[in-house]
C-alpha cells in the first residue's frame, strides 16, 4: 500500500512532506532547492480559489493587469528604507548570455516597485481615482531558511492587488472589503475557521500605515499561522513615488493619494493540507476538490460473465453521466490490476471527500454504497436519488469540515488574564488572548519570555514541545466579551510591563 508511513501526531513535518507528495499536490524541483511543480490536483485548488477571489473583486471594480517580472535598483531605491531588511530575499540578474548586463534587475518579490511609477504617471486628476489593478503572477523571495512545499518556498503564486483612493475613509473601507473576501475564500471553499484582525505595529508590513490579516490555526501544533494580508499603505508610497492629484476641494494644491495592497498566495493550500488531513492523507473541502466523488466498481471478478461485465459498466457510465449532470465532479476508477480496497486507499490519500462503491449486490438492491472520507461514515444512496443525494452529501461535509475546525480554534483560542498561565496554555496548543499595551519592545520581550530556553533533553526529537516564543498573531476586531479589560485601567499581562493594556491581543506561536 502506498499510504502514508508517518502518522500527524508522530511527526508532522515529515506527514506534511509525504502527504503533499505521495497525493500528488506537489512535486520536489531537484534541479534547484526551494521550489516546487504544483500538480493538477493542487492546481485545481488555486484555480477554484482565483474563479471565486476573481468573480467578486470584478465586481467591485477591479482590473486585472500583467506588470513586468523585473525591477531595477533603481525604482528599488526609492523605497529603500523598509526594503533593505528584505534584501537578501532579492534574486538577482547579472548576465544575459555571455555578457555581464549593464545594470543588474532583480526579480519581483512583490510588485510595489514595479507599479508604482506608472501609477505616477497615470493617476492625474481624483477623476482617475479609484485606480484598482490586481495581479495573478509569482513572485521570488530567496528564503534563507528552511523550504516547505505551499507555506514557505522561494518563488510562490499570488495575487496582488494595489489600488489608490482619494481619501484615507476610502482606501480603509476598501482593505477591509478585501480582508473579508479573503476570510471568505478560507471560510467558503477551504473550510477553514480565520480570525480577522490588525497585526501590532512588530507584525505590520514595514512599509505601509496599517495591516489587516486573517490568522488561521493549526490544531497538530497548536501554531497560528498568517493567512493573508490587506495593507493601507496611507500615503507612504505615494510620497515616495510622487502620485499626486488636483485637491478638487482647493484648486492649485495636490494631495498625495491613499493607497492598498493587498495578497494572498499558495500559502493557503498548505494551511488546508495541514488542517484537515489526516494519517490516510489528504482530506480536501467539496468546493475545491477536483475529483469531488470517485466511482469504485466492484464485485467484478474473472468469473463475471461478459454480459455482465457490460451491463455493470453501463450502470456504473450512467450513474456518473447523472452526477455530472447534477455539477458533481464525477470520475469512475477502471484501472485493471488493482483491488477495490488498494482503489480505496488511493482515494483516501488524494483526499477525495466521498467514494461510492457499485457492485451486482447494490445493483440487485438499486443502491450506491457511500464512504465519506472526512468522517468515514458508510451508508446506501437509491440510484433514482443518486444526483441529488450526492450533491447534498458533499455540502454536509463540506460543512462539518468548516465546524470541526472552528470547534478546534475555538476551543484552543484561550482569554488568559494571569501571566503565569501563559507558557502552559501554549504547550498545551493554544493560542492566547492577553490584555496587552500594544508597544513594540514589550511584545519583543514577552517572545523572548515565552522561548523555552531548556531543548527538553529526554524528550524525544518529534516529542519536543516547540520552543519557538509567542508573536503577536492580530489584535482581533471582535474583542473577546467581559469586562477583565478596561483599556488604559488594566494592566498589560507582561509581568515586566509598566503599561496599560490597550486591547486584547492574540498571541501564539506561529509560522
Ligand atoms: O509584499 C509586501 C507588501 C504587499 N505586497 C503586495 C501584496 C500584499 C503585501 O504582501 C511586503 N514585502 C514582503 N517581503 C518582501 C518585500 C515586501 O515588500 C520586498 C523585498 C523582498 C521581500
Ligand atoms: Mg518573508
Amino acid at each position: 500500500i502506498i499510504g502514508i508511513t508517518v502518522s500527524k501526531d508522530e511527526n508532522f513535518p515529515a506527514w506534511y512532506q509525504e502527504v503533499v507528495l505521495k497525493a500528488d499536490m506537489v512535486e520536489y524541483y531537484q534541479e534547484i532547492s526551494g521550489f516546487f511543480v504544483l500538480r493538477p490536483l493542487a492546481m485545481h485548488v488555486w484555480n477554484e480559489i482565483r474563479k471565486w477571489f476573481t468573480a467578486h473583486i470584478e465586481g467591485m471594480g477591479v482590473d486585472e493587469v500583467s506588470f513586468p517580472l523585473f525591477l531595477s535598483s533603481k525604482s528599488l531605491e526609492k523605497e529603500k528604507d523598509h526594503v533593505e531588511g528584505f534584501a537578501p530575499e532579492l534574486a538577482w540578474v547579472t548576465k544575459a548570455g555571455d555578457k555581464d548586463l549593464e545594470v543588474p534587475v532583480a526579480i519581483r518579490p512583490t510588485s510595489e516597485a514595479v507599479m508604482y511609477p506608472y501609477y505616477s504617471k497615470w493617476i492625474r486628476s481624483h477623476r482617475d481615482l479609484p485606480l484598482r489593478l490586481n495581479q495573478w503572477n509569482s513572485v521570488v523571495r530567496w528564503e534563507a531558511k528552511q523550504t516547505t512545499p505551499f507555506l514557505r518556498t522561494r518563488e510562490f503564486l499570488w495575487q496582488e492587488g494595489h489600488t489608490a483612493h482619494l481619501t484615507e475613509d476610502l482606501a480603509g473601507k476598501e482593505v477591509l472589503e478585501i480582508l473579508e473576501l479573503y476570510a471568505g475564500v478560507y471560510e467558503q471553499l477551504l473550510a477553514l475557521p480565520v480570525v480577522r484582525g490588525r497585526k501590532t505595529e512588530n507584525e505590520k508590513f514595514a512599509g505601509g500605515y496599517y495591516t489587516t490579516t486573517v490568522e488561521a490555526y493549526v490544531p497538530t501544533n497548536g501554531r497560528g499561522i498568517q493567512g493573508g494580508t490587506s495593507h493601507c499603505l496611507g500615503q507612504n508610497f505615494s510620497k515616495m513615488f510622487d502620485i499626486t492629484v488636483e485637491d478638487p476641494g482647493n484648486k492649485g494644491s495636490h494631495i498625495h493619494v491613499w493607497q492598498n495592497s493587498w495578497g494572498l498566495s499558495t500559502r493557503v493550500i498548505g494551511v488546508m493540507v495541514m488542517v484537515h488531513g489526516d494519517d490516510k492523507g489528504l482530506v480536501l473541502p467539496p468546493r475545491v476538490a477536483k475529483v469531488q466523488t470517485i466511482l469504485v466498481p466492484v464485485g467484478i471478478n474473472k468469473s463475471t460473465t461478459p454480459g455482465d461485465r457490460k451491463n455493470h459498466e453501463d450502470q456504473v457510465a450512467e450513474i456518473r453521466a447523472t452526477l455530472k449532470k447534477a455539477g458533481v465532479r464525477a470520475e469512475a476508477d477502471w484501472r485493471e490490476g488493482y483491488t477495490p480496497a488498494w482503489k480505496f486507499n488511493d482515494w483516501e490519500l488524494k483526499g477525495v471527500p466521498l467514494r461510492l462503491e457499485f457492485g451486482p449486490k447494490d445493483a440487485a438492491k438499486e443502491v450506491v454504497s457511500y464512504a465519506r472520507r472526512d468522517t468515514g461514515e458508510k451508508g446506501t444512496i437509491p440510484i433514482a436519488d443518486v444526483g441529488a443525494k450526492v450533491t447534498e452529501l458533499l455540502e454536509i461535509i463540506q460543512k462539518d469540515m468548516y465546524s470541526k475546525a472552528e470547534t478546534s480554534f475555538r476551543e484552543h483560542r484561550l482569554k488568559i488574564t494571569k501571566w503565569g498561565d501563559v507558557l502552559p496554555a501554549l504547550d498545551d496548543k493554544n493560542v492566547v488572548l492577553i490584555p496587552f499595551c500594544l508597544d513594540g519592545k514589550c511584545e519583543d520581550r514577552m517572545k523572548e519570555l515565552t522561548t523555552r530556553v531548556d531543548d527538553q533533553p529526554d524528550v524525544p526529537e518529534n516529542h519536543k514541545l516547540p520552543s519557538m516564543g509567542m508573536k503577536s498573531l492580530c489584535i482581533p476586531f471582535d474583542q473577546p466579551a467581559g469586562d477583565e479589560l478596561v483599556p488604559g485601567e488594566t494592566a498589560c499581562l507582561n509581568p515586566e510591563c509598566k503599561g496599560k493594556a490597550q486591547s486584547w491581543v492574540m498571541f501564539g506561536r506561529s509560522y
